[in-house]
């Protein structure tokens, strides 16, 4: 069993401890759901990531999700065939090879992604993609001003971006058909947390999320501000209103921020580029291990880095005919609560070794973020000094620790172990539940939740999903952490019997 600091999978901010100033507080945490909750029709069965195609009380409006999602209706005429549409793309862009890729969407939730036509070995160029046909931050058109600060590259990067798309009706046919591709704007504005009320933003039940969202926000209204000064002094200008600026800014920034990547460049350079057709590689995680330590479905099978003049993407191992090409997004796609600020989804992450998830408890007051093997030294040391006042100091064991700096005089107790596994499993338990049914519009407490549901738009199902996801995720994490500690105790008694 490892404890850890706090810190290890989170940036500053995060990894402090809150005082729930918003939340209720521990005790009364379950209680106060508990009262008015039903079990979320929206919480995924068994193992499977959460597929909106499984949302049973509205078929039709996820039917048209799906299919807004994976294809716009007005794709051009003739590029149905999936190996042809990468294939132009390909020429266009002066990609190689030309013929190895197409696009597919996976049949068990219908995202679209980049799959491959035949087999390839270890090593082997899956993409290379001339810089010169990528988007990149440091060109930013001359319109665009005040945007030279070096975080401010979403900003440059959506105005090249929003260059483009204004102009796309007239020039180069290759980036016309890439910008017809793009992911419907409605759709996938409804993915990305930034976007949602926030009520929908606390269903989720991470307060990670919720404080980076509130940090986003005010970020996004910035670039927004910034993009919209920029196209008032553009030729395009006279075309739109403010409020069509304001949409467009925000479309730009979307795409920018979940289609981008960093390249490093020559000499401890790097810089943000939108790579067509290379932005159409989904997400998986290279820490997806069985107990095995094998790779399982959904690992991250391909890498990319900067060659030369090019992007270039290659195969980690062998890979089969009709794979689907999977590169790990980083940092920003881990913890899920993370990916899904940033990306949009909630990652699929295996539970047995799930190094890339954390989920919240709130304990006495304090919150803090177990992962399925890991608590934080805080929390042991927090509720060991709530627990115990007259410990044996001999009969506590001493455990191994993995973290270099870990703190060798903590321990962990059978008995402070079984406190924190009874409030994972309580609040694992919380995250089945339904949040506050009020966030629900029109619904009334005497009719069923699947009405309320039934009466949302598409693009709300979409988010009201996706918290629903979040949650889901961080149950499994909860439990899974839960049945370690009670493993551990287990194994403590054993030992006690035994000496
Ligand atoms: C760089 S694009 C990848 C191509 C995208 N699927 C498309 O159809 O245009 C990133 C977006 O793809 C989706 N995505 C990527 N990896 C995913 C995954 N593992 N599970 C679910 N959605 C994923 C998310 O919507 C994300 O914002």
């Amino acid at each position: 069993w490892v404890i850890r600091h706090q810190s290890q999978f989170q940036d500053q901010r995060s990894s402090k401890k809150i005082c729930s100033s918003k939340r209720p507080t521990a005790g009364s945490l379950s209680q106060q759901y508990l009262h008015s909750a039903v079990i979320s029709p929206l919480v995924p069965h068994g193992d499977e990531t959460f597929s909106l195609l499984h949302h049973n009380h509205d078929d039709v409006k996820v039917k048209l999700f799906s299919d807004a999602y994976t294809r716009r209706a007005d794709e051009p005429d003739g590029v149905k065939n999936n190996c042809l549409t990468l294939q132009r793309l390909c020429q266009h862009f002066q990609a190689s090879p030309l013929d190895l890729l197409r696009f597919d969407s996976a049949k068990s939730d219908g995202i679209r992604g980049v799959y491959l036509n035949r087999s390839a070995r270890r090593n082997d160029i899956l993409l290379q993609l001339p810089l010169d046909a990528c988007l990149v931050d440091e060109n930013y058109p001359e319109w665009l001003s005040n945007a030279y600060d070096s975080s401010q590259w979403a900003t440059r990067l959506a105005a090249s971006w929003l260059d483009v798309f204004l102009k796309s009706n007239t020039e180069n046919e290759g980036l016309h058909l890439w910008l017809s591709l793009l992911p419907d704007p409605e759709f996938l504005q409804a993915s990305l947390p930034v976007h949602w009320p926030e009520e929908v933003v606390a269903n989720a039940r991470s307060t990670s999320l919720e404080l980076a969202v509130d940090t986003a926000y005010f970020a996004r209204a910035e670039a927004v501000q910034t993009l919209v000064a920029g196209l008032r002094s553009s030729p395009f200008s006279q075309n739109w209103s403010q409020e069509e600026m304001s949409k467009l800014a925000h479309r730009a920034l979307d795409v920018v921020q979940t289609r981008s990547c960093r390249l490093e460049m020559e000499r401890n350079r790097h810089c943000r580029v939108l790579a067509p057709i290379f932005d159409f590689i989904n997400h998986g995680s290279q820490k997806m291990k069985n107990d095995n330590d094998q790779h399982v479905d959904g690992h991250a099978n391909a890498a990319f880095t900067r060659d030369g003049n090019s992007l270039v993407v290659r195969a980690l191992y062998d890979l089969q005919q009709d794979e689907e090409v999977l590169i790990d997004y980083g940092d920003s796609a881990r913890p899920a609560w993370k990916c899904l600020l940033s990306y949009g989804f909630v990652p699929r992450c295996n539970d047995s070794k799930a190094e890339d998830n954390l989920a919240e408890v709130y304990m006495m007051g304090q919150r803090y973020e177990v992962s399925a093997e890991t608590i934080p030294v805080d929390m042991v040391v927090d509720v060991a000094a709530a627990t115990a006042t007259d410990l044996d100091a001999q009969n506590i064991p001493k455990l191994p620790f993995n973290t270099p700096t870990g703190p060798e005089n903590v321990v962990l107790t059978p008995e402070v172990a079984t406190r924190i596994a009874e409030r994972c499993e309580e609040v694992g338990f919380f995250m089945l539940l339904v949040p506050e049914l009020d966030s629900y519009q029109n619904f009334d407490e005497e009719e069923d939740v699947d009405q309320a549901l039934a009466s949302l738009a598409p693009t709300e199902v979409l988010s009201h999903s996706l918290a629903a996801s979040l949650r889901w995720s961080q149950h499994k994490v909860l439990i899974a952490c839960a049945e370690g500690l009670r493993r551990f105790v287990a194994e403590e008694e054993l030992r006690k019997d035994r000496t």
